[in-house]
């Protein structure tokens, strides 16, 4: 596969104080955007905002509610995707089930969200929960020009409010149709993803219930992202640098900005928003999941300099105790594994505290993992 060479990030969380509380300096975007200041530490590595090709990328589009309904249907999508998978690990759906201006309304809270005080969003930053101010909770350098809402979400949860009770617990009572609506946001995120893996799984092959049942108990993650214009748009800021999502997978709805970019055939090529349709990327995780088969989707996202831009990301992942390990059925009899069995859990901690995500997550992971096994 066709990939990019960058270095990795510099991986320097903030100062501790006296209590030994992290000493963050949080960036207030409002202000900054209006005054056109782009700090220093938004800067990226050039290698990470080498030019577009100025072309679009044309993604497979998939009529959910067709393939549910039509076996042959079902059967073309599963050969469309199987190429387009092979190749870049991108493709698009559509009719995903919801009312068509459901996913305009979903956009909406999300900017109701964002327009927070600055005070009010640090107070509500978790961990794996609540907002991020362009994660500089995180680190102190190489900053991503955002700021995310994020929460958990379990597929298999008996409570039918959880994402309504989180929503609360995080933002209050005011924000109570905010919850509302990202629970029905979610449970449609659910749905997209049971059909989703059986799609995969005939197109890879494998037993179609292989992949439905692996992530019956998935622990996925609801992340709404929120990118303020940038006057550094095109000489070094980034909504987010080259990366592949080391999750399993990734079902983005976009507004009509546009910004995200998918590396395919050797060139960046822009992903032309388009309403009412999804972006599902293969993460590294489900790369793995298929021996390496489906490649993990290499993606940025450029911001506007005029415009604030909105996204919403579902990261599916399993339940962090399972391992990840390809169906037997993928396995050629000469077939080496190209990943080792790993739970999903070891390379999420990874990401949080030895390594950031960036091109080339999943292989450091494994050379990272052999050689700690080494040492000890
Ligand atoms: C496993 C994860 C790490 C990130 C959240 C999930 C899936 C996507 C990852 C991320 C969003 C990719 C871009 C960089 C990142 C640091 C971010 O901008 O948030 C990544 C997340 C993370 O490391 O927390
Ligand atoms: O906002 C987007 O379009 C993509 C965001 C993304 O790649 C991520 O959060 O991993
Ligand atoms: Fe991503």
């Amino acid at each position: 596969m066709a990939t990019i060479s960058t270095p990795s990030l510099p991986f320097c969380p903030p100062p501790k104080d006296q209590k030994g509380e992290n000493k963050v300096e949080f960036f207030d975007f409002t202000s900054l955007a209006k005054e056109g200041k782009v700090p220093k530490e938004f800067i990226w590595p050039t290698e990470n905002w080498v030019k577009s090709s100025g072309e679009n990328i044309e993604l497979p589009l998939i009529d959910i509610g067709l393939i549910k309904s039509d076996e042959s249907a079902m059967a073309k999508a599963a050969e469309i995707v199987r190429e387009a998978c092979i190749k870049h690990g991108a493709f698009e759906v559509t009719n995903i089930g919801v009312d068509i201006d459901f996913n305009d309304l979903v956009l909406q809270e999300t900017g109701n969200i964002f327009k927070l005080p600055l005070d009010k969003k640090i107070s509500a930053i978790a961990k794996d929960a609540g907002f991020s101010v362009a994660h500089a909770e995180r680190y102190t350098t190489v900053l991503p020009w955002k700021e995310t809402f994020t929460f958990m979400y379990n597929h298999n949860s008996k409570n039918e409010t959880q994402v309504i009770d989180v929503v609360d617990s995080l933002l209050g009572q005011e924000f109570q149709q905010t919850g509302l609506v990202y629970q029905k946001y979610c449970d449609a995120m659910n749905d997209l993803t049971k059909v989703l893996l059986e799609l995969l799984a005939i197109s890879l092959g494998v037993d179609r219930k292989h992949y439905q049942s692996f992530f019956e108990d998935a622990v996925s993650m609801m992340r709404c992202n929120f990118y303020p214009p940038c006057s550094a748009n095109l000489s070094g800021a980034l909504g987010n640098g080259p990366h592949c999502d080391p999750i399993s997978l990734t079902l983005l709805l976009q507004d009509q900005v546009g910004g995200l970019e998918v590396f395919a055939d050797n060139k960046w090529l822009a992903v032309p928003p388009k309403p009412n349709t999804f972006v599902i990327n293969i993460g590294d995780t489900f790369m793995a999941l298929t021996n390496g088969l489906y490649k993990s989707c290499l993606h940025r996202v450029f911001v506007s300099n005029k415009v604030e831009r909105k996204s919403l990301t579902f990261f599916v992942s399993p339940r962090g105790d399972k391992t990840v390990s390809p169906p037997d059925e993928l396995l050629g009899k000469e077939e080496s594994r190209k990943y080792p069995d790993y739970k999903w859990n070891e390379l999420y901690q990874f990401t949080q505290k030895t390594r950031r995500v960036d091109a080339h997550t999943l292989d450091s992971f494994v050379a990272w993992r052999s050689s700690s096994d080494a040492s000890n």
